[in-house]
């Protein structure tokens, strides 16, 4: 563990340095990243934005601490994974960094509200098997049977986190008085709960509903003292960041489309094996990898981002464009595969 730590500290000075201008551009590919610091690229990024946030210092949280627990938890990220491996957690950790230094959303949240989301985002996938609820749930998998078929990886994810806390030497929070301590642990769990994709459509109405009464108020973002309010807009910033690919520029959504796919043929490999209906997009023989694209796109992906930004940050015309750039560039491909045999 000590030479894990040398290692990463001087992956971590070279990133600060590397980065220190980069770490809030939008379009960082985190695949250079990883490969730069040898597979230990959430660990790298989520210890820079501990420190470029002072959160060390805010909530004393020992160095040491910080990084044990931090490259547990990466090493927990499941490497087989095309998708939901650790380099997810790096691309979605980043993204919330990012999108936290919006100028709507600069003053909004407290410290602990950001250190909240950022530990959600960093915790939020963590062993990953690779497979969807539905299809843990038609297999009668264990994690089904433990969780009752409700949202059955989010949870999953969020009692591998804590209970990897309990490590010695891993309890990041040890310096932060149980009240506080208790704030955090609820607000991760409404968070991570949050990225079950069942419950997109719920998330998004309440998003709309929020967008209508602020309205009214015609300001930036001002939020009340109310829990509900204010932990519904950081689950909204949790599932944009998860959902953030086609956002970005096209070699990058690329990369996330092949591994994406991979591992829903994955599945699907499995599903005709076990003579099981085989999830949608999921058979390698039949997909169109465009066409989905363009579907998720057009009913998930840009309607949560539009949402987002008539919500947060009007300024989000970058996003809004890149996504709309993307959807067309795959329509396009999609039509040309019509036409062409
Ligand atoms: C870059 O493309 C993607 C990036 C992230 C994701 C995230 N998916 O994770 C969520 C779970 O898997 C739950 N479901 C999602 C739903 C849309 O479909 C179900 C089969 C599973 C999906 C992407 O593309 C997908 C959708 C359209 C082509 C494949
Ligand atoms: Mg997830
Ligand atoms: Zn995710």
């Amino acid at each position: 563990a000590v030479e894990t730590m040398i290692v990463i500290s001087i992956h971590v000075r070279r990133l600060d340095k590397m980065m220190n201008g980069s770490l809030t551009d939008w379009n960082l590919s985190v695949f250079t990243l990883d490969k730069m610091t040898n597979g230990r690229s959430l660990t790298v990024m989520a210890y820079t934005i501990f420190k470029q946030r002072d959160l060390t210092k805010k909530f004393n949280i020992p160095h040491a601490t910080l990084l044990s627990y931090l490259a547990l938890v990466e090493g927990h990220y499941n490497p087989m994974a095309s998708y939901h491996n650790h380099i997810h957690a790096t691309d979605v950790t980043h993204a919330v960094h990012v999108i936290l230094k919006k100028a709507p959303l600069l003053d909004v949240f407290t410290d602990l509200e950001i250190l909240s989301v950022i530990f959600s985002s960093i915790i939020h996938d963590v062993d990953h098997p690779g497979l969807t609820n539905n299809h843990l749930i038609n297999t009668n998998s264990e994690l089904a049977l433990m969780y009752n078929d409700e949202s059955v990886l989010e949870n999953h994810h969020l009692a591998v986190a804590f209970k990897l806390m309990q490590r010695n030497q891993c309890d990041i929070f040890c310096n932060v008085p149980p009240k506080i301590r208790q704030r955090i642990r609820k607000m991760t769990i409404d968070m991570v709960l949050a990225t079950d994709m069942s419950k997109h459509m719920s998330l998004l109405a309440d998003m709309k509903t929020m967008v209508e009464t602020k309205k009214v108020s015609g300001t930036g973002l001002q939020l009340s003292e109310n829990y509900n309010e204010r932990i519904q807009v950081l689950k909204c910033l949790l599932h944009c960041a998860d959902l953030c690919n086609p956002a970005k520029h096209l070699p990058i959504y690329s990369q996330w489309i092949e591994r994406v796919m991979q591992e829903f043929f994955n599945q699907g490999d499995i599903e005709r094996d076990l003579g099981l209906d085989i999830s949608p997009m999921c058979d390698r023989h039949t997909a169109s990898v465009e066409k989905s694209q363009v579907g998720f796109i057009d009913f998930i992906v840009q309607p949560l981002w539009e949402t987002w930004a008539e919500l947060v940050d009007p300024y989000c015309n970058d996003i809004l464009d890149e996504i709309e750039t993307n959807r067309n560039y795959f329509q396009l491909l999609s039509d040309n595969n019509e036409t062409s045999p």
